[in-house]
C-alpha cells in the first residue's frame, strides 16, 4: 500500500500537492473560503491567459510542456523502444528469468529553449549499431509527438537524439551580429534547426551552393560576406567576384569586392588571374608549409562565383568555355592549401552543368527541383538520411540542407536574410581596401581589367594572421 501512495506523487506530483493544498483550505476554513479561493485562482489564470499571451506562453506554458514532455519521454523510454524493437530480451540460463535490455538514455535536457529541442545521448545495446536507432528515428518522434527527431553518431556505438517539437527555422533570420575578428573556419551565417548557430568554415574548403531560382543562394551569400566583413576591410580577405547575370546579384556589395567580374570574358579573365595567383603561390609555398596564413600581405583569395553555369554550360563560345573550366579545376583542385578558396553558386546542379561538383568539400542544398538532386549535391545517401531539398517549401527561401565537417548526417539551417538596406550598410562599412593594381574606378559594376597583377607584389606590409 504504501509502495501504491509513494508511487502516485511520484507519477502526479502536482495533482497531489493541489490536493492537499484544497484540502487543507478546506479543513481549516470552510467550503465558502475554499469557493473562493478557487473562483479567484480561475480568474486569475483567465485574465493572465487571455490578456497576457505572450507572458502566458513564456512564463507559464512553455515551462509546464518542457517539464512534461521531459517526464514523458525519460518514464517511456523504455516502453517506446520495446514498441519499436529496440529493446531485446535476454533469458537467464539458470533461472529462466527475463530480463529486457534497452538502449541507455542520458544527459537528457532542453539544448534550445526557444527552438524547443529536447537531446540526449543514447547508447545503443551490443549487437545494434547508430543506424539501427536513425531507422526508428520517424516512430520515436511520432511516440513524443515532435516534429521530427535528429540522430546524430558520436561514437560506434552513442549518438545524440533530437526531439524538435517546432520548426525553428520557420521565420524569417534578421542579419547576425559581426564577430570583431571573424573565425575563417567558423563564419556564422545562419541557425541550425536545433536553434544553435550555423557556422560555415571558408579557410581551407571549397563551397558549392545550390539551390532552384528564389531558392534563397543569395541570403547564403550575403551573410557569408557580412561575417567576413572585417577580414574584408583590413585586406586578411579579398573577394573576387564575379557575376555571371551582369551585376544584377553582387553589384550592390561592390565596394567589397576587390575584382567584380559581369561578363562571361572578363569572369574567364578573373577565374585565371585567380589560377596565376595560385600557381605563384603554390610555388613558393612547396616545401615549407602545408597551410596558408592570411596575411595583408598575402591574403586569402575568395573567388566569388554567382551562376556558375554561365562560365561553364551556357557559355556559346566553346573556347571560353575550355578556359573556364580548365582555372575552375585549378582553384578547385589546387586553391585550398595556397588560400585561394572557391564558392561558387548554382541553380541547375547536373553532371554536365557542372562537373567539378567533386571538388567541392562543403556543399549547401536549397530547394531543388527533383528529389535526385539531393544526391547529386550532397553526395550518395544525403536524401536517405534526412536531407529533403526537394520538400523545402517555396515559402521558405534560405532554408538549406548542409553537409557540416566531420557530420555524417546532413543537418537542416537557414540562412540569414539581407535585404537591399543591409546589403548598402554592408558594403560602406566594410569596403576592400582600395588596390592600386586595379584600373577599376570602383563605381558599381566596372569589369575586373584584363590583366590583373599578382597580388603579393602590390601590397603593404604584412599584418599578423587572422584567427584561424
Ligand atoms: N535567408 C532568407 N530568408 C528569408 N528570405 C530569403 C532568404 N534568402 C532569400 N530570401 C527571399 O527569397 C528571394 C529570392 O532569394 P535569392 O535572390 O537569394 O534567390 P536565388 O536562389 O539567388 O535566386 P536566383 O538564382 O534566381 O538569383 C529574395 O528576394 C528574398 O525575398
Amino acid at each position: 500500500m504504501s509502495v501504491t501512495i509513494v508511487q502516485v506523487v511520484w507519477r502526479y506530483p502536482g495533482t497531489v500537492f493541489g490536493g492537499l493544498v484544497v484540502l487543507a483550505v478546506y479543513r481549516s476554513y470552510g467550503s465558502t473560503v475554499l469557493l473562493v479561493v478557487v473562483v479567484v485562482i480561475v480568474v486569475v489564470v483567465l485574465v493572465v491567459r487571455l490578456g497576457y499571451p505572450e507572458f502566458w506562453s513564456v512564463r507559464v506554458a512553455g515551462p509546464r510542456f518542457r517539464y512534461c514532455k521531459r517526464r514523458s519521454v525519460r518514464r517511456q523510454w523504455r516502453g517506446t523502444c520495446e514498441a519499436v524493437g529496440l529493446s531485446t530480451v535476454r533469458v537467464s540460463h539458470r533461472t529462466g528469468a527475463r530480463t529486457f535490455w534497452t538502449p541507455g538514455l542520458s544527459q537528457l535536457r532542453w539544448s534550445s529553449r526557444t527552438g524547443m529541442v529536447l537531446a540526449a545521448r543514447v547508447r545503443v545495446l551490443a549487437g545494434q549499431t547508430v543506424d539501427d536507432l536513425a531507422g526508428c528515428a520517424e516512430t520515436l518522434a511520432s511516440a513524443f509527438g515532435a516534429r521530427s527527431v535528429r540522430v546524430r553518431a558520436t561514437g560506434p556505438n552513442t549518438a545524440d537524439v533530437s526531439w524538435l517539437f517546432t520548426d525553428s527555422l520557420a521565420g524569417v533570420l534578421a542579419p547576425l551580429p559581426v564577430e570583431a575578428v571573424p573565425n575563417l573556419v567558423a563564419l556564422p551565417v545562419g541557425v541550425q534547426e536545433d536553434g544553435t548557430p550555423w557556422r560555415l568554415r571558408l579557410a581551407g574548403t571549397h563551397l558549392l551552393i545550390v539551390g532552384v531560382t528564389g531558392a534563397g543562394k543569395g541570403g547564403v551569400i550575403w551573410s557569408l560576406l557580412r561575417a567576413l566583413g572585417p577580414t574584408i576591410r583590413s585586406g586578411l580577405v579579398q573577394v573576387w567576384a564575379v557575376d555571371g547575370k551582369g551585376g544584377m546579384e553582387l553589384a550592390p556589395g561592390r565596394p567589397l569586392f576587390t575584382h567584380l567580374a559581369t561578363t562571361a570574358e572578363t569572369g574567364v579573365e578573373l577565374l585565371e588571374e585567380a589560377a596565376t595567383v595560385l600557381a605563384a603561390r603554390a610555388a613558393r609555398l612547396a616545401g615549407t608549409t602545408r597551410k596558408h596564413e592570411p596575411t595583408v600581405a598575402e591574403p586569402l583569395l575568395v573567388v566569388l562565383v554567382d551562376e556558375l553555369a554561365l562560365l561553364t554550360a551556357y557559355v556559346p563560345d566553346r573556347k571560353l568555355r575550355d578556359r573556364a573550366e580548365k582555372a575552375l579545376a585549378m582553384i578547385a583542385t589546387q586553391g585550398r592549401a595556397p588560400g585561394v578558396v572557391l564558392v561558387a553558386a548554382l541553380q541547375d546542379p547536373r553532371k554536365e552543368v557542372v562537373g567539378l561538383r567533386n571538388l567541392f568539400p562543403t556543399k549547401i542544398a536549397l530547394r531543388l527541383d527533383e528529389k535526385a538532386q539531393v544526391d547529386m549535391v550532397l553526395g550518395d545517401g544525403a536524401r536517405d538520411a534526412g536531407a529533403l531539398c526537394h520538400q523545402i517549401p517555396e515559402t521558405s527561401p534560405g532554408v538549406t540542407y548542409v553537409k557540416v565537417d566531420g557530420q555524417r548526417e546532413p543537418v537542416r539551417v537557414r540562412s540569414a536574410y539581407l535585404d537591399d538596406d543591409h546589403i548598402a550598410a554592408l558594403a560602406i562599412e566594410y569596403a576592400a581596401p582600395s588596390d592600386p593594381t586595379t584600373s577599376d574606378t570602383g563605381s558599381g559594376t566596372n569589369d575586373a581589367p584584363a590583366t590583373l597583377h599578382l597580388v603579393e607584389d602590390e601590397v603593404s606590409p604584412q599584418t599578423g594572421p587572422v584567427a584561424a
